[in-house]
């Protein structure tokens, strides 16, 4: 029996409806069917992926039956052919230069640098003044992916660079999902900006280039070292067109998304008390434990010691996965799971649909950091994957749990934050990551002089 099945409303309703509220068309397509069908054009039939089998099968065992297409054509625009745009070969080959860049020895002394820009943002907070946590958590998300991968500080630009990768991601997240993609050539202002964004960006990374060229060794345990250390069959070095391709995706895929997670988890929290003051005693416990020991833990250590802390991201990344949209499209017929799929199929899965599902989290919609206690080992494989699967699922996964982890805990062991008044519930925003609409004002409360209050 096919579990494919067609959408009941019409496709223009459906179209409107996906335009004005993509998240809300797809977790209310999610209980229709393991596959739905929306019933678009034979010259590209579109299906939504619901069940966690038809995904593993997408992801991972037929994986080679198709490739990212469009959505990749439009971030080509800004990252040109990196690892995240690249398909098949080009794509296996870079695969296998940037890999070692993410080993755990390597993930071990990002750590550090984590704790020390987080350190430097909250030596920056004020007791009581209200802070924009979403630009808070882009701009040190961005440090520390410039200072881990490139070795490169951004103390001056960094407001510029911000600015730079918001126009980029609003523009490329406008197109993605527009009907008619308009060619990048066309003098539009939305274009003009785009490409203004990329020169400013473009800017900084050959700044990087250059700087790692005139001094090789400076550079050699950055992404940027590897990048120039790497040879291909014929001892040929990687071209500087292509370094800028990784750099770029680098920036661009490494940094929002892990910022937008973080400014989820700390409303979450705020909304979660029992959940906030959970974390707090897995904090203070821990450097109770150090001073009783007269040991400091280093980086690696503090994110081991913090299994809590490692749950919460789990749950927020569940509630809001960054990534809350994967597309995928086939160039020929297939069969998947007993269906068969026409040519020039096209397939949206949107892990933050699948993760409401009710029938395998109990109680979906809520804050629950507890449900990651014994890992994610009780579900499907691909009822949570925030990261993606297969071979095209999140290089920097690793990395980007130890960075959440590192912050959570850095800053929550200073300050308590809570939302400014007035601003209601959050609104996610679907752009190319999934944020909270207009950001957060947040006012952060430092810890020591509340216990005094407590106290007194
Ligand atoms: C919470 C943070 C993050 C989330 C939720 C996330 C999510 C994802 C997902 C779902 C994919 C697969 C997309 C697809 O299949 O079409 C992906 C791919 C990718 N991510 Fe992440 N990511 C995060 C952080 C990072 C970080 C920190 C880096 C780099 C330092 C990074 C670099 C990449 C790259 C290069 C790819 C493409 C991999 C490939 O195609 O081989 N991501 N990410």
């Amino acid at each position: 029996m096919t579990r494919v099945v067609d959408i009941p409303s019409s496709r223009m309703s459906n179209f409107f409806r996906f335009q004005r509220d993509p998240l809300g068309f797809l977790v209310d397509a999610r209980p229709l069917g393991d596959v739905v069908s929306l019933r678009t054009s034979s010259f590209r039939p579109t299906f939504i992926v619901n069940a966690p089998d038809f995904v593993q099968e997408l992801l991972v065992h037929q994986e080679d039956k198709l490739r990212k297409g469009r959505s990749a054509g439009v971030l080509r625009r800004t990252i040109g052919d990196g690892l995240l745009t690249s398909e098949r070969e080009p794509h296996r080959r870079q695969k296998r230069y940037l890999t070692p860049a993410f080993y755990k020895e390597r993930i071990n002394a990002y750590a550090e640098i984590v704790i020390s820009e987080t350190r430097r943002l909250a030596d920056a907070l004020q007791d009581g003044v209200p802070v924009a946590m979403h630009d808070a958590m882009m701009q040190l998300t961005l440090g520390i992916i410039a200072k881990t991968m490139f070795n490169t500080e951004l103390a001056r630009d960094k407001a510029a660079l911000a600015k730079a990768v918001d126009v980029t991601i609003r523009h490329t997240a406008s197109t993605i999902f527009s009907p008619v993609i308009l060619p990048f050539g066309w003098p539009t202002p939305g274009n003009r900006a785009h490409r203004q964004a990329i020169r400013t960006l473009d800017a900084m990374i050959y700044g990087a280039i250059a700087a790692a060229k005139a001094q090789p060794d400076a550079y050699a345990d950055s992404l940027l070292g590897l990048l120039l250390d790497t040879r291909d069959e014929e001892g040929q070095p990687i071209p500087d067109a292509e370094m800028r391709d990784q750099m770029m995706t680098m920036l661009l895929a490494g940094h929002e998304t892990t910022a937008n997670a973080l400014v989820w988890a700390w409303y979450a929290l705020e909304r979660s008390p029992e959940s906030a003051g959970r974390l707090r005693l897995e904090l203070d416990a821990v450097r109770l434990r150090e001073k009783e020991t007269g040991e400091s833990l280093s980086a690696a250590g503090y994110y081991r010691e913090m299994p809590y802390a490692r749950q919460v991201v789990q749950e927020t990344l569940r509630l809001y996965p960054p990534a809350w949209a994967i597309l995928r499209e086939a160039d020929l017929a297939f069969d998947m799971l007993g269906d068969a799929f026409p040519a020039r199929s096209s397939f949206l899965i949107s892990p933050y649909a699948i993760h409401r599902n009710d029938g395998v989290f109990g109680d979906a919609e809520a804050f629950r950091p507890e449900r990651f206690a014994d890992g994610a080992s009780g579900w499907a494989r691909f009822a949570y994957f925030p990261f993606g699967g297969g071979s095209r699922g999140c290089i920097g996964s690793q990395f980007a749990m130890m960075e959440a982890v590192l912050i959570l805990g850095t800053l929550a062991e200073r300050f308590d934050f809570s939302s400014e008044p007035g601003q209601g519930e959050a609104e996610p925003e679907p752009l190319v990551s999934l944020r909270i609409k207009g950001g957060r004002m947040m006012i952060p409360r430092r810890r020591s002089a509340q216990a005094q209050q407590d106290e007194a």
